[in-house]
């Protein structure tokens, strides 16, 4: 289960940014290069989790969030909107302010429209502060939220999204520490 996933996380180089221990992995960076077979064991573990059939749109976030969320549109037919980083100024555009633990800046939502029926994926929750900004925007637009995945969580911050009435789905979770990464749970395996 999800083989391609942990054996990589494991093998993970851990670099500095700030005070952050910040991994750096194929599918939260893009380097060294994607293996498609993984993507595709995660799209397909995904689908089994996750109820497809009633989302209108997979919902993502610029720039790590595409791979997954693609290879996920693309098994079921279902658009991809992507939560960009920068403006676009159409009518309807909802601007939120995003903090990770290692970088603020603004995200903007377009595409989307009050009753849509949304899952979210992204690649990594870590302090939450994404997801919590995302989820309460699309809250406001009266957009349904039907599940909010990521397919890798590191530490505890997933559990900041209970505030907004969200329990993250975490196909692994690590801890990271200046010596590297560790797996601490698979998805379904609680
Ligand atoms: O839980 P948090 O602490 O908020 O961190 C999670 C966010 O960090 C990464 O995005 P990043 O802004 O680094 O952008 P990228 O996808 O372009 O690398 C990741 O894709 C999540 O969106
Ligand atoms: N690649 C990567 N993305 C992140 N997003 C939030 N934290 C991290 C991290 O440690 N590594």
């Amino acid at each position: 289960m999800l083989e391609k996933l942990k054996t990589s996380l494991i093998n993970s180089p851990v670099i500095k940014r700030g005070e952050y221990n910040y991994f750096i992995h194929p599918i939260s960076d893009g380097v060294p290069s994607i293996d498609p077979h993984m993507v595709e064991e995660i799209a397909e573990y995904i689908l089994q989790i996750t109820d497809i059939k009633k989302v209108d749109t997979i919902l993502t976030i610029e720039a790590m969030g595409i791979p997954v969320a693609n290879a996920l549109s693309l098994k079921t037919g279902i658009p991809l909107t992507i939560v960009r980083k920068r403006p676009y100024f159409l009518e309807g555009e909802v601007e939120l302010s995003q903090s990770t633990g290692y970088s603020k800046g603004a995200l903007y939502i377009n595409g989307l429209k009050r009753g849509d029926r949304v899952i979210i994926v992204d690649d990594v929750i870590s302090t939450g502060g994404t997801l919590i900004a995302l989820v309460k925007a699309l809250k406001t637009m009266g957009v349904e939220i039907l599940d909010v995945i990521s397919v890798i969580g590191r530490g505890t911050g997933y559990l900041q999204l209970n505030e907004v009435g969200v329990e993250p789905k975490i196909l692994v979770t690590i801890d990271v520490s200046e010596k590297g990464v560790e797996i601490k749970n698979v998805f379904g395996n609680e």
